[in-house]
């Protein structure tokens, strides 16, 4: 599905953290014009594919547009019991989903592109201005999202592969033969 060349993709988001990431790890990486917007979207609960799903098609009706959304999970994997936790076993793996939704205007469909970090769950390490970054160990590291350089972070997370797999996607449609034509006709 590719957006028109030379269009704009609406960045859907409420949370300024995540916008200053994804400009950070996109760069000029991704081919279209990237235009944030801030709506605050209605928290779906569910699966984390239906959740990104709604909260794209929301977007985009509202937009009337291409349009792009993030949702991000931390989900933990309770290999120890209660009784052990509460003895002092501190380490918890987790990990960090996240995934972009995009949808090329009202009704529609939504493309998924997801991005996973492993790590564990730590008392809370570094600067506490984004969420549970103080809490997540990547796997690999001795720091937490927070402790770690943001082009580190930006370099490992979820949200980078998230993008990466997004960047690789529209990329590829940008370089069609299809696509490259068209460009000539402009
Ligand atoms: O420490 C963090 N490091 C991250 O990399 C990260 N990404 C998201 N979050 C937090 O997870 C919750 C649900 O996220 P969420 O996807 O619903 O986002 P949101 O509601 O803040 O914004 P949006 O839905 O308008 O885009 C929110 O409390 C976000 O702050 C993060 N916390
Ligand atoms: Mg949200």
């Amino acid at each position: 599905m590719a957006v028109p060349t030379g269009r704009a993709v609406v960045f859907v988001t409420g949370n300024a953290k995540k916008l200053e990431e994804v400009v950070q790890i996109l760069g000029d990486k991704f081919p279209y014009k990237l235009i944030s917007k801030k709506i605050d979207l209605p928290e779906y609960q569910g699966e984390p594919d239906d959740i990104s799903i709604h909260k794209c098609q929301e977007a985009a009706r509202q937009v009337d547009g291409p349009v792009l959304v993030e949702d991000t999970c931390l989900f933990f994997f309770m290999f120890v019991g209660l009784c052990k936790l509460l003895a002092g076993f501190e380490d918890k793996s987790a990990w960090a989903l996240c995934t972009f939704a995009f949808c090329a205007g009202k009704d529609k469909p939504v493309q998924l592109f997801r991005g996973i970090t492993e790590g564990r769950i730590v008392e809370p390490r570094g600067p506490r201005d984004f969420g549970w970054d103080p809490c997540f160990q990547p796997d690999g590291y001795e720091k937490t999202y927070a402790e770690l350089p943001k082009a580190v972070k930006n370099s490992i997370s979820h949200r980078y592969r998230a993008l990466a797999a997004l960047s690789e996607h529209f990329s590829k449609l940008n370089n069609t033969p299809e696509t490259k034509h068209a460009k000539h006709q402009d």
